[in-house]
């Protein structure tokens, strides 16, 4: 999702300027005319859309610094870039001291506006991506972590929030990928507990002859190869909570022992002759139906009982599709942040493709395949031919891969542009509202041609193709690079 630049400028000329170059390079833009408008916008739902200010120092009634002043107030975090007539270093020493992340002297370049913009949001990603991972490292996570607001996710916070509240055993079942130790540690970081040690143990991944030992610990040569005492999982997880993932996969004996940890509160290390205290939570987690399991006498039924007293089943993602745009978009700032790369987004018709997909792999399986797109990715947007593994769904969708958009450009800079869409009509070939089959098409599609056929109609003169329409400039731009069509200088 394209971010939001909200330009603070009294001068109508300066703001439309700003605007077209923000929108050029694919920013949506809101605009105020003066400060109290902008700390208006700001302290509105609006403005939490709002992702960096451009803000013009020298304005009547309320100066750049005042504005600074009082956002900061209520706003510590947002960027704000400012723009000033005179370059004085006073000036400039004092906006950075009421709190601006960077300045410029008018007039700037374009690309000047934009380096400065695409910096201030790296910025940005980076102190939101260095915060999550020390939540994560400080066992601190939260549900604010878990991303996506869909029904169906919705429910299952709204149960783990409750659970977190009190100390119940919690089985939480899904398909892998789902985000069960997600769940978790958001369980463990809204509790009591957070902070304390979280301790993960993969139930499937141990060898059968070693699972008491690593689970309860041992007495040193307590069996051959016992050279010193070891500790186990449930007491290095003391204080804290412990994440049995694939609890299924747990030999009959240690269930047995299990079972005995959560009626005693104790564990027996192997070898040892007294059992040893432990206070640690248990969330358990499974992609298997463990009441089956107990149909077929591999899992014990009275451990069933005890680990499920609050189930939660995170659902697939396929039943989620709502939460996938907002996902993609946090898994973009992740990987721009890792890679240093400066991808924006996804094309409209690329995520409508890859909303559609089953995702059997679920929420692992699309951050992978973002993270590949992100690494690929030679444009400022991600498309078709970044997802090499989806060629066939974007091939059936009739979506083209193609160059990356190049820089709009417009009558004021004296440059014509063109513009190319996969469907544009041809003059003779007037839009047609309906299919081949005689259905209606969507508004969508009518609207995408009828922007592209006034595009190549008005020779990319775009205040007039906006006139024709019926439409302001912000709004067309927006559209051009919603929709995908692709624009291009001509020749
Ligand atoms: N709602 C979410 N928001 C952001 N990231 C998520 C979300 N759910 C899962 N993830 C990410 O997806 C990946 C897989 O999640 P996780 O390991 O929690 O799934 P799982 O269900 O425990 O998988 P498995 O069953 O294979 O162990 C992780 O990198 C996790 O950070």
């Amino acid at each position: 999702m394209a971010k939001t630049v909200l330009i603070v400028d009294d001068d109508p000329t300066q703001r439309r300027l700003m605007q077209a170059v923000c929108e050029r390079a694919g920013y949506f833009v809101m605009q105020a005319e003066d400060g109290e408008k902008a700390i208006e916008i700001m302290r509105t739902d609006a403005g939490r859309g709002v992702s960096v200010m451009l803000l013009d120092l020298t304005m009547p009634k309320m100066g750049g610094i005042e504005v600074l002043e009082d956002l900061r107030k209520f706003n510590v975090d947002l960027p704000v870039i400012v723009l000033t007539a005179q370059g004085g270093v006073d000036t400039v020493v004092k906006a950075m001291q009421a709190g601006a992340n960077d300045f410029f002297v008018k007039p700037a370049s374009p690309e000047r506006v934009i380096v400065s913009i695409n910096n201030a949001l790296n910025v940005t990603t980076l102190k939101g991506e260095v915060s999550r991972l020390k939540r994560k490292a400080e066992n601190a996570m939260g549900f604010s972590d878990v991303i996506g607001g869909s029904g169906a996710l919705s429910a299952c916070i709204r149960m783990g929030e409750r659970a977190a509240a009190s100390g119940i055993p919690i089985l939480i079942t899904g398909e892998s990928g789902t985000g069960k130790e997600m769940f978790a540690r958001a369980i463990e970081g809204s509790s009591e507990r957070s902070g304390k040690p979280f301790v993960t143990v993969n139930c499937g991944a141990i060898p059968d002859n070693l699972v008491e030992s690593i689970l309860f610990g041992h007495e040193k040569g307590a069996f051959t190869g016992a050279v010193g005492k070891h500790a186990g999982k449930f007491q290095e997880a003391n204080g804290g909570t412990i994440f049995l993932d694939e609890v299924g996969e747990l030999p009959l004996e240690a269930q047995v022992k299990l079972l005995r940890v959560l009626q005693e509160g104790e564990v027996d290390p192997v070898g040892a002759k007294r059992p040893v205290k432990v206070d640690v939570r248990v969330i358990s987690a499974t992609n298997r139906n463990l009441a089956e399991e107990v149909k077929a006498g591999t899992f014990r039924e009275d451990l069933y009982y005890r680990l499920n007293v609050f189930p939660i089943e995170v659902p697939p993602l396929r039943e989620r599709r709502d939460d996938i745009p907002a996902l993609i978009d946090h898994f973009i700032g992740r990987y721009n942040a890792e890679e240093s790369r400066d991808v924006q987004g996804v094309r409209h018709e690329v995520l409508e493709v890859l909303c559609a997909q089953d995702w059997p792999g679920n929420i692992r399986q699309l951050e992978n395949t973002i993270f590949r797109a992100v690494v690929l990715c030679e444009g400022a947007w991600l498309s078709a031919d970044d997802f090499p593994t989806l060629t066939a769904a974007f091939e059936a969708a009739g979506v083209a891969g193609g160059p990356p958009l190049a820089e709009e450009t417009d009558e004021a800079d004296g440059m014509p542009i063109e513009s190319i869409a996969a469907t544009t009509p041809s003059r003779d070939d007037p839009i047609s509202v309906l299919d081949r089959e005689g259905h209606l098409r969507s508004l969508y599609d009518i609207e995408r041609d009828l922007i592209a056929t006034a595009i190549e109609m008005y020779n990319g003169q775009m205040s007039e193709v906006a006139r024709r329409l019926g439409i302001g400039r912000s709004t067309l731009y927006r559209k051009v690079q919603e929709q995908g069509i692709e624009v291009r200088r001509a020749s």
